[in-house]
């Protein structure tokens, strides 16, 4: 364990602490962001980029334009530059190209100092320390709180060929503990097909690897953000039917981190969870367990649109 293990995680990631996005279009983005989803509206160095604001960093999503629709890349938080040394060696040592990124790109970034390299499944990951604050207030336009701080900005699910490799990794290169499974149904001769969740504090998951038969755009599944109350996830939901945004799940609570959520298909093939009430998890006494049911009631799928990257 690191000295920096002040919190008896084992991992030197602290968080999830910002993403990347790519668009096709752009209006429907800040549409989807800002009117209908409720973020405020964040700042940053590139001009035709959206930043959405969470808290007291300056963005936490950033969405930029491009050609196709997909996830460009995932931000990890370690505590310092020891704790971002360490996961450079580790990774290094696991036989993976690590890329010390410019102090001009940090600077774009609003960190200090940020390392970048693939997941097995070739996922682009960034690790950094020092995120730059903005002390300004953080003005949601329906009033919403998000829940981030030591518990990240959400999760992210990603699609994965290789989920044994790909979880050997998060869990022996990169330190992210094991929260628990939930086998999908799958025909017998396919063995076991398990969605396995995995966390870095105490929020139940950071992220979860869902075996997905080929990667590739847009490569993300959902990106889970949480705000405090209740009824700030049903007047989301209120707006998403209203402007005609497609509910790929109706509100439900998860069986495992305990979230009452909706999702809604972002512009892109991918959806959003929407949520709140998610379980702090007490790691002094926490096992893996695997749950048999998604959710105690609701999250009816029936009515999603197919998932780009299944
Ligand atoms: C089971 C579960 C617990 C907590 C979560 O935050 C969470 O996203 C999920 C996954 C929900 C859902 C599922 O269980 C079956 C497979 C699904 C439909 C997907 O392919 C994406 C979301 C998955
Ligand atoms: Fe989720």
């Amino acid at each position: 364990m690191s000295k920096s293990d002040v919190g008896g995680f084992g991992t030197d990631i602290r968080g999830l602490g910002y993403v990347r996005i790519q668009t096709n279009d752009m209006e429907r983005w800040r549409r989807f962001a800002f009117e209908v989803l409720g973020f405020a509206q964040g700042s940053g160095p590139e001009e035709n980029a959206l930043y959405l604001r969470m808290d007291e960093r300056s963005a936490r999503i950033v969405v930029v334009p491009g050609e196709d629709d997909r996830v460009v890349t995932i931000g990890w938080e370690v505590r310092d530059r020891a704790a971002l040394a360490r996961v450079r060696a580790a990774v290094e040592a696991a036989g993976v190209a690590v890329k010390p990124l410019s102090v001009e790109e940090a600077d774009l970034r609003r960190v200090e100092e940020v390392i970048t390299f693939q997941d097995p499944s070739g996922a682009t990951l960034e690790v950094f320390h020092g995120p730059v604050l903005d002390h300004s207030p953080v003005v949601t336009p329906f009033g919403a709180k998000f829940v981030t701080g030591a518990q990240g900005l959400g999760h992210v699910v990603l699609p994965v060929t290789d989920i044994d490799g790909t979880f050997d990794f998060y869990t022996e290169v990169l330190g992210f503990l094991p929260r628990g499974a939930f086998r999908l149904p799958a025909p017998p001769e396919f063995g076991p097909v398990r969605l396995r969740f995995l966390g870095v504090n105490q929020r139940h998951h950071s992220l979860a690897l869902i075996p997905a038969p080929h990667g590739g755009a847009p490569g993300l599944i959902h990106l889970m953000v949480e705000v405090d109350t209740l009824d700030a996830v049903g007047q989301a939901l209120d707006r998403v039917v209203e402007d005609g945004f497609s509910v790929s799940s109706t509100l439900g609570r998860h069986t495992n981190d305990k979230m009452v959520s909706f999702y809604v298909r972002a512009p892109g093939g991918w959806d959003i969870e929407f949520g709140t009430d998610g379980l702090l998890v007490d790691e002094t006494f926490y096992t893996s367990e695997e749950i048999t049911a998604d959710s105690y009631w609701g999250h009816d799928w029936s009515g999603s649109e197919p998932l780009a990257a299944m």
